[in-house]
C-alpha cells in the first residue's frame, strides 16, 4: 500500500487564484518587496521563484539584492524606508541572513502590517493569542494543504517535529487553533519514535534529511514533509529530498512530496499574505 500524495501544485493553484482575485479587486496593485543579502544559491533561487510567481499572479514585486557585507544600519534604514512608504505593502527579508545580521533586530524593524513573513514579535503574539494578524507562510501553507486534501484536524493528535520560529512553532499554533491536540518535539525529546507513532498528523520540520523513517509512523497517519535538502546526486546534479524517508510512503495514509508539496504552498501563501496586507493598509476588510 502506498500513501495518498498530498500534492502541493493543485492546492497552491487555488490559493493563487484567490490572491489574483482579491488583488484585482483593490484600487492599486499590491507591491511586494523581497530583500536578500549575499549570494547563497538556494536563497537566490527561492527569491527568484517568489518574484516570478508574484508577477504571474498580478502583483508588483521588487527584489533588493544587497551585498553579503551590508552593514546592519543600512538594512534597517531600507526597512524603515519601505515601512514608511505607502506604495510598499509587503516586505520579506530572505533567510538565512549573513552571520553579522541578527534576525531578531531585522524582523522587529519591519512594520508589522507589512510583515508578510509573520516573523515580527507582534504577529507572533497575535498568532498565539488567536487574534488577527499575519502568520508565517509555510505554516499557513501546511494548514491550507491539509484543508485542500480534506485531512481533519479537530480532536486529532498532531505531533510537530522541530521548534523553529519559521515553521515548527507557528504550525503548532495554527494546529492548536484548528482544535488538534498538539505536541512539539525537538532535539532534546527522548524516545522520539514513541511520540511520533502517536500522531494522526505528523509535521516534520527538523531540517535533517530522512530523519523520519517508517517505524516512526503510525500506519495510516498523515505525514507532512517540510524539509528541503539539496543532496549531491548522480552526474554532479543535486537531488531535492526532505526530512522524511521515502519508505514512509509504505506506512503512511497520506504523505506530502518533496519537491511539489509544502514548497509551492509557501510561495502561494506569501502572495496571499501580501494581498491581505495590502487590503488592511488600504482599509479594505479581508475577504
Ligand atoms: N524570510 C524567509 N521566508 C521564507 O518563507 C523562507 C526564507 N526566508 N528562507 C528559506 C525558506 C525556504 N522557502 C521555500 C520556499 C519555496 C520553496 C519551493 O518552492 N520549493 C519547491 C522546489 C523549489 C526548488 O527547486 O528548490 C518545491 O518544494 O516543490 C522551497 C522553500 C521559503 N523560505
Amino acid at each position: 500500500m502506498s500513501a495518498t500524495v498530498l500534492a502541493g501544485a493543485p492546492a497552491a493553484l487555488v490559493l493563487l487564484e484567490e490572491a489574483r482575485r482579491r488583488a484585482a479587486a483593490l484600487p492599486v496593485q499590491p507591491h511586494l518587496h523581497l530583500i536578500r543579502a549575499g549570494s547563497d544559491p538556494a536563497s537566490l533561487s527561492y527569491v527568484r521563484g517568489k518574484d516570478r510567481q508574484a508577477r504571474l499572479t498580478g502583483l508588483r514585486s521588487t527584489v533588493h539584492a544587497l551585498p553579503q557585507d551590508v552593514p546592519l544600519p543600512e538594512l534597517l534604514a531600507l526597512l524603515a524606508r519601505l515601512s514608511a512608504d505607502p506604495e510598499a505593502h509587503g516586505i520579506l527579508v530572505q533567510l538565512p541572513l549573513p552571520a553579522h545580521l541578527p534576525p531578531a533586530a531585522v524582523q522587529a524593524a519591519t512594520d508589522p502590517r507589512k510583515d508578510v513573513d509573520g516573523f515580527h514579535p507582534l504577529n507572533v503574539g497575535c498568532l498565539w493569542a488567536g487574534q488577527p494578524g499575519l502568520a508565517p507562510c509555510t505554516a499557513l501553507g501546511i494548514l491550507a494543504l491539509l484543508r485542500h486534501h480534506q485531512v481533519p484536524l479537530a480532536g486529532r493528535t498532531a505531533v510537530v517535529v522541530g521548534r523553529s520560529p519559521v515553521v515548527g512553532r507557528p504550525v503548532a499554533g495554527l494546529l492548536l487553533a484548528a482544535d488538534a491536540t498538539v505536541t512539539v518535539a525537538h532535539r532534546h525529546t527522548p524516545a522520539l519514535s514513541r511520540l511520533t507513532r502517536q500522531a494522526d498528523v505528523l509535521i516534520v520540520a527538523a531540517g535533517q534529511p530522512h530523519l523520519v523513517t517508517a517505524h516512526m509512523v503510525q500506519p495510516g497517519a498523515t505525514v507532512v514533509d517540510v524539509g528541503i535538502h539539496r543532496l549531491p546526486g548522480a552526474g554532479g546534479q543535486f537531488v531535492l529530498t526532505g526530512d522524511v524517508h521515502p519508505e514512509v510512503a509504505q506506512v503512511a495514509g497520506a504523505l506530502s512530496p518533496v519537491p511539489g508539496g509544502v514548497g509551492p504552498m509557501t510561495v502561494a501563501q506569501l502572495l496571499l499574505n501580501t494581498v491581505q496586507a495590502a487590503e488592511t493598509q488600504l482599509g479594505r476588510s479581508a475577504a
